[in-house]
């Protein structure tokens, strides 16, 4: 029911959204619905590797439909390795999606399970390509560690990019945001996550991400949380101001694919 819920509430009204919302023939869309018992046991899966430098940190924005943190990707010194890829990512930026309440707001889901809100962190593969805007349209040119936030303790790493979040309220509002040390937000077992190929989850939808799903969730405090659903779609000008919520997509069809797990 609360899938049915939260799918009433979720975005597809967002001016984002209009216009083709799946790839023609795509059969690696993105989110899905991870089936514990369905996924597969991979030994070769190895250990994640990030390796992100905080002077690479750069600006806070409100893009309209989330707000991002962005790093500096003209060179290696934020990487990810490790885990299902085989190449070297370089992390360009990360962001989240959320509810208007507590009862959803991920876009991936456990066993149906959604959670408050989900952290999105975003390499592409700079092994094979010298752009981001390159790697996006290729089938390994992205990888995205996707993070689930539930509601406890106050998350002490978050608080500062809390506090930075009244500044960007409106869309296209951009502020300097620097020495943010983003492996703060990532749980304290990265050993233990599910892996899969799918796309982005927003236009272009393109098939080009190596998705990294996180087993265990960060916590944060509810009144961190409240300051998300403080941030606005709409910007300083537009005279309906509306509340960024539920700016997730629903799950897609599985088409096949297999998911697999770094433990058993
Ligand atoms: C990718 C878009 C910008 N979108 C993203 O970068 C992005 C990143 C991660 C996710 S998620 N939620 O899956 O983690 C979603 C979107 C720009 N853009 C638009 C058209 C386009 C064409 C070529 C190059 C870039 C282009
Ligand atoms: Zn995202």
């Amino acid at each position: 029911l609360k899938m049915q819920k939260a799918a009433e509430h979720n975005m597809n009204i967002h001016p984002m959204w209009q216009g083709p919302l799946a790839v023609p023939g795509g059969d690696r869309q993105s989110p899905i619905d991870i089936i514990q018992r369905k996924s597969v046991f991979d030994s070769e899966l190895k250990p994640l590797v990030p390796d992100y430098d905080p002077d690479t940190c750069q600006q806070m924005w409100n893009n309209g439909y989330s707000f991002l943190v962005e790093y500096d990707d003209t060179t290696d010194k934020s990487t990810l390795k490790g885990g299902p890829l085989q190449d070297k990512f370089r992390l360009c930026q990360f962001h989240f999606h959320w509810g208007e309440c507590n009862d959803w707001g991920s876009e991936h889901t456990v066993d149906r399970r959604l959670f408050p809100a989900e952290l999105h962190l975003v390499h592409w593969n700079s092994d094979k390509y010298s752009l981001f805007e390159e790697a996006v349209m290729e089938d390994n040119g992205l990888a995205v560690i996707g993070v689930f936030l539930k509601v406890g303790k106050r998350h002490e790493g978050l608080q500062k990019l809390v506090d930075a979040l009244p500044a960007i309220r409106h869309k296209e509002s951009i502020v300097e945001f620097t020495r943010f040390d983003a492996a703060c937000l990532l749980p304290s077992n990265i050993d233990d996550y599910w892996a899969y190929h799918g796309s982005l989850t927003t236009p272009p939808l393109t098939e080009s991400v190596s998705w990294i799903v996180m087993k265990q969730p960060i916590e944060v405090s509810h009144d961190q949380l409240a300051v998300f659903r403080s941030l606005l779609f709409t910007s300083a000008e537009e005279e309906v101001q509306k509340s960024m919520v539920n700016n997730f997509r629903v799950q897609q069809p599985l088409r096949g694919r297999t998911v697999r797990s770094s433990f058993s």
